[in-house]
């Protein structure tokens, strides 16, 4: 198992959002989040990542071993395309630049500023930084948005090579990527309402 969580509640700006959840990832296995709008995926994202800590319960086999892929592209808009997979190969440690601009059909704008790309263009970009992070766990937070019909397939096959090699996804879309995957459907786990106090628990919106 690569990675596990047991009976996790989480809330975002103090408010509970999710309760009771429990879910397992094997490697080779994609799992796709679903609920609806504010059914807590993103909050469940940024919990598996460690970006924020649940309210209660625990998380197995996270260490090291993620790359998240939230909202934002999360690339330099100063350096190159190339120098912004160079960056995160030697923050993790990882390598193989030329196949994650093959995969994201990215040679031809390798010299390209990050910055002056479009916004397909720079989600490609941000999904091709997963390849060269080596890490064998996905988290990503709505991955498709901004590519197209195109795109979605390099990704869709990018997700497939990631776990024929022993990979594993844990991806919340509301597009069929078609890729062999089950569903963690969280509708079920939603907390119970309480009043919203309009906080929020994030230094950055
Ligand atoms: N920064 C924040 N501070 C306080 N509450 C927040 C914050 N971000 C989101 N929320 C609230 O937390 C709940 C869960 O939000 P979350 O973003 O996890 O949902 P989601 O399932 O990812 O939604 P969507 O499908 O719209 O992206 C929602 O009620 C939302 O309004």
């Amino acid at each position: 198992m690569m990675l596990s969580a047991q009976n996790l509640t989480l809330a975002r700006g103090g408010v509970p959002v999710i309760a009771g959840l429990d879910f397992t990832l094997a490697a080779g296995q994609a799992l796709i989040l679903r609920g609806p709008n504010g059914a807590g995926k993103t909050t469940l994202l940024r919990t598996i990542a460690g970006l924020q800590a649940p309210v209660s319960g625990t998380i197995s086999g996270a260490d090291d071993a993620i790359a998240y892929a939230g909202h934002a592209d999360g690339i330099k808009a100063m350096l190159s395309v190339r120098e912004n997979l160079q960056f995160w190969a030697q923050v993790f440690g990882g390598g193989a630049i030329d196949a994650a601009l093959d995969a994201y059909a990215l040679h031809p704008l390798a010299d390209r500023l990050a910055g002056t790309l479009s916004a397909g263009q720079k989600r490609r970009l941000g999904l091709s930084r997963l390849l060269v992070t080596g890490c064998p766990v996905w988290v990503l937070d709505e991955p498709t948005v901004s590519l197209d019909v195109d795109a979605v397939a390099m990704f869709a096959a990018a997700v497939r090579a990631h776990l024929a090699s022993g990979g594993a996804a844990l991806i919340a879309t509301h597009i069929d990527l078609s890729i062999d995957a089950e569903v963690l459907d969280i509708k079920p786990f939603r907390a119970k309402p309480v009043h919203f106090s309009g906080a929020s628990d994030e230094a950055f919106l």
